[in-house]
């Protein structure tokens, strides 16, 4: 019921409104009352709530109930901003004008409107826009749709990890969850604190996919996605065909990785992204082709030569280069125009649209950049024939079809214009007649066409005009032949309209039979976009090629997002004989920066890009994990620790030889003694293992680890007159750090000095005594007796009695 107080029954206006709302239940139905859409009773409080606006009240005799409403003018913005707070939205329209209604208008739901579903381009981002379905069944079937391209894909995970691995790529802006996954409370509970997005109910009915071997719950969430998408298009959907996609052929980048090394969201709010870097891209599809192979770097050598193959064709030839990004520049999301020409919901102004951006695809063919493209040109030459150039963007309006082009369309013109001819002469030959030289011809929209005449001149009127209307000083009036004339005037009109819009039906129509022809173009001109994209990113930032040559070595190489905002000192990397390195030096120098660069090298190599240093031999790796940075989780209510330990055991279950791991300060959110114990046994793991390992600490226990393939390195500061001010040179060198200047960093920080300085006493204290002595006995109980070899305990004996020696001294 509406919330409202008084007597009796509510009045038509909103019995209508409740009978339309709870049809939809689950969406807020906005109501079209002449220029606003209204909300009433509670959800007029949410609404309001929602986007700020003043409630008022609907008042009538002996009702009243909240009120709150939005400018239908200005209403992209609006639902914009409800569908970013997850509120589906149920637009009901009056859809008959008001002055043709008898009593109430009648008014029916026109769009249902959900994050992951619309198609609307004013409330669409360039980027994708995924709605996502999730069953359970031999794994977790998860399907992604989005409906404004058709694409349609899927995949089945067995992990929860890899299942938010996979969502947290993805983005989706809604997910329709499997009635036994919604029903589980602690899978629930998780999913939201994991994963906050909006949930939807569906039907998890299956469906056939090719291959028809497809597990059920990839069917099933498929069978959901089509029916959810289905309803909210009114029946309309066109998705192209299934893929299913196997995680497990690309490298793996798990969420922790993907937030660490800031590939598409900063880790502060207005930092730079890699993404933002590399986006070069000219359309729409391009820069989504470039998000999709960030998401999913190749794991195969043949591919990747493919795609740096077409990045340096465009690196080294800058005309083409230009030209391609030239033409690229006035080409329209082909995509999204392709998917709405197939829902019949193309405007006249997509399909000028469609034209101008297949006229500029010979210019590309031409000039080399791509040698299959489909040829459209025809295409554009029949919407060009047919569409004037400054077509309305609404097909009612009409005068949007040129002359020449539809026999039928032209004669009706013709007739109108015959008419609108006569009474051009008309008024000309009247005052003729009449001799009243102030005669008119008029139009308003009561009385149509009409002569006027002022009042000196009354006595001239002829007996075959019929006065239609009295003003003060003259009079209007009609003639037989006049209202005729009018009547043939509208009607040629009216059948002109709705000829222009047989015609343009038509002519969408044609086009839309070549849909999947211009989706094959959108896809070969996405590609096209992002190879120039990458080509111009690597000239413009000096990148080079980089090799796979199993070897991992990187000579004077850069963070490609630190690089682009000051002054940057490369460095290298040789990893050759090494699989573990640790680094050591002074907070601030410039660790973490060393280890996300070499990652994001990696990335870049493998998506087929050129990447920030002077030369880059590479090995094909398998996953990238990252131990970086303290990313609390507070809301999901595990301490720093935990988070911490829980990736350190992903990356130790998962790590392989393969594999690129980057730690940094592993170890810190306990106890040093604990933190060290447990770096160094990870390490070993690690090493054991064979993996790639970059290691940044302050443990500077962990540079006397004795390991054949583990190195030191450090990188370099210096600090400069007695009272112990800092230079960083930014530069990574051969050796450990002989000191940690944690001390020194502070001050730098601006920690006042006399706790700096009872800081530095008590350092000394610590270095001199007990820190080191218990350092000793760790050492000492962590040997394993029962391993050792002969000569591995004499090693250990030398050692523990060196260390014992510094403590003592
Ligand atoms: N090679 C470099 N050239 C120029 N500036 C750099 C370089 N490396 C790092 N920086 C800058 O130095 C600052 C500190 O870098 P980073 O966070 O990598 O230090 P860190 O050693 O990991 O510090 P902490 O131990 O406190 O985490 C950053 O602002 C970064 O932009």
């Amino acid at each position: 019921m509406l919330k409202g107080e008084g007597p009796g029954p509510l009045p038509p206006l909103l019995e209508q409104y409740v009978a339309l709302r709870d049809q939809y239940p689950d969406y807020l139905l906005l109501f079209q009352v002449g220029d606003f859409y209204e909300c009433f009773g509670e959800d007029a409080e949410r609404l309001a709530r929602a986007l700020g606006l003043t409630l008022t009240h609907k008042t009538s005799k002996d009702f009243t109930t909240p009120m709150a409403g939005i400018p239908i003018r200005a209403a992209d913005t609006y639902l914009e901003k409800l569908l970013a707070l997850g509120f589906r939205v149920a637009l009901a329209d009056q859809v008959e004008p008001a002055e043709a209604a008898e009593g109430l208008v009648r008014r029916e739901v026109t769009q249902l409107l959900t994050p992951g579903t619309v198609v609307e381009e004013s409330l669409l981002t360039p980027e994708a826009n995924y709605l996502a379905a999730l069953a359970t069944g031999e794994g977790y079937g998860l399907v992604f749709l989005d409906v404004s391209t058709g694409e349609f894909k899927g995949t089945v995970l067995y992990s929860k990890s890899a299942l938010y691995d996979e969502l947290f790529r993805h983005r989706p802006r809604e997910v329709l969850l499997a009635p036994e996954l919604l029903e589980n409370e602690a899978f629930l509970k998780e999913f939201r604190k994991r994963f906050p997005v909006m949930l939807s109910e569906a039907s998890f009915e299956p469906v056939d996919l090719e291959p028809t071997l497809a597990p059920l719950a990839l069917r099933r969430a498929a069978g959901a996605a089509l029916a959810y998408a289905r309803a909210t298009q009114g029946g309309r959907l066109a998705p192209r065909p299934f893929q299913r996609y196997d995680p497990g052929a690309f490298v793996h980048l798990p969420e922790a990785t993907l937030k660490a090394l800031e590939v598409f969201e900063p880790l502060l709010p207005g930092g730079k992204t890699l993404l933002s870097v590399l986006d070069e891209t000219r359309t729409a599809p391009g820069r989504r082709l470039l998000r999709a192979w960030l998401r999913h770097p190749l794991l195969d050598r043949g591919p990747l030569e493919a795609r740096l193959d077409r990045v340096e064709r465009l690196v080294r030839d800058t005309p083409l280069r230009e030209g391609v990004r030239r033409v690229l520049f006035r080409v329209h999301d082909l995509e999204r125009l392709a998917n709405r020409l197939l829902l019949n919901r193309a405007t006249p102004k997509d399909l000028l649209a469609l034209k101008r951006s297949l006229e500029a695809l010979p210019e590309l063919k031409k000039m080399g950049a791509l040698e299959h493209l489909p040829d459209l040109l025809p295409l554009a030459e029949e919407i060009g024939a047919a569409l004037k150039e400054e077509a309305p963007s609404r097909l009612s309006q009409g005068g949007l079809i040129r002359e020449g082009y539809d026999p039928t369309l032209d004669e009706l013109r013709a007739r109108a214009r015959a008419v609108l001819d006569f009474l051009a002469r008309l008024e000309e030959e009247e005052r003729r007649r009449t001799g009243i030289p102030t005669l008119k011809v008029g139009y308003n929209a009561v009385f149509g066409y009409y002569l006027e005449v002022t009042r000196p001149y009354y006595d001239q009127v002829p007996p075959d005009y019929r006065p239609v209307q009295t003003l003060k000083d003259r009079q209007r009036y009609t003639r037989p032949d006049l209202k005729e004339k009018e009547r043939e005037l509208l009607l040629a009109e009216a059948q002109a309209l709705r000829r222009e819009e047989e015609v343009f039906q038509e002519l969408r129509a044609k086009v839309a039979q070549e849909a999947e022809r211009i989706r094959g173009a959108a896809q070969l001109l996405a590609e096209l976009d992002v190879y120039a994209a990458l080509a111009e990113v690597a000239v413009k930032r000096g990148y080079t090629r980089p090799r796979f040559t199993g070897r991992l070595r990187i000579q004077s190489g850069r963070h490609p997002v630190v690089e682009t905002q000051g002054s940057f000192v490369p460095n290298d990397l040789d990893m050759t004989e090494a699989r573990v390195i640790v680094l050591t030096g002074p907070n601030m120098a410039g660790k973490s920066t060393y280890l996300r660069q070499t990652a994001l090298i990696a990335l870049l190599a493998q998506i087929g890009s050129f990447v920030p240093a002077e030369e880059a031999e590479l090995p094909l790796f398998d996953r990238v994990y990252t131990r970086i940075g303290a990313s609390d989780d507070l809301a999901g209510g595990r301490s720093t620790f935990m988070v911490e330990m829980e990736e350190v055991a992903q990356i130790l279950k998962g790590a392989t030889e393969r594999s690129l791991v980057l730690l940094d300060e592993v170890g810190r959110g306990t106890s040093t003694l604990d933190g060290v114990a447990l770096a160094q046994a990870v390490l070993e793991a690690l090493h054991a293992r064979g993996a790639y390992v970059l290691f940044a600490t302050h443990y500077h226990e962990l540079t006397r680890l004795d390991l054949p393939r583990v190195r030191n390195f450090h990188v370099a500061a210096e600090e400069v007159g007695l009272e112990g001010g800092l230079v960083f040179y930014h530069q990574v060198l051969p050796g450990p750090a002989l000191k940690s200047y944690g001390v020194e960093v502070a001050r730098l920080a601006g920690v006042p000095e006399e706790v700096v300085k009872r800081a530095r006493l008590l350092l000394e204290g610590l270095l001199a005594g007990r820190g080191e002595g218990e350092k000793v006995l760790l050492e000492l109980l962590s040997l394993d007796l029962n391993r050792l070899t002969p000569l591995e305990a004499l090693q250990a004996l030398k050692r523990l009695q060196e260390m014992a020696r510094g403590v003592l001294v």
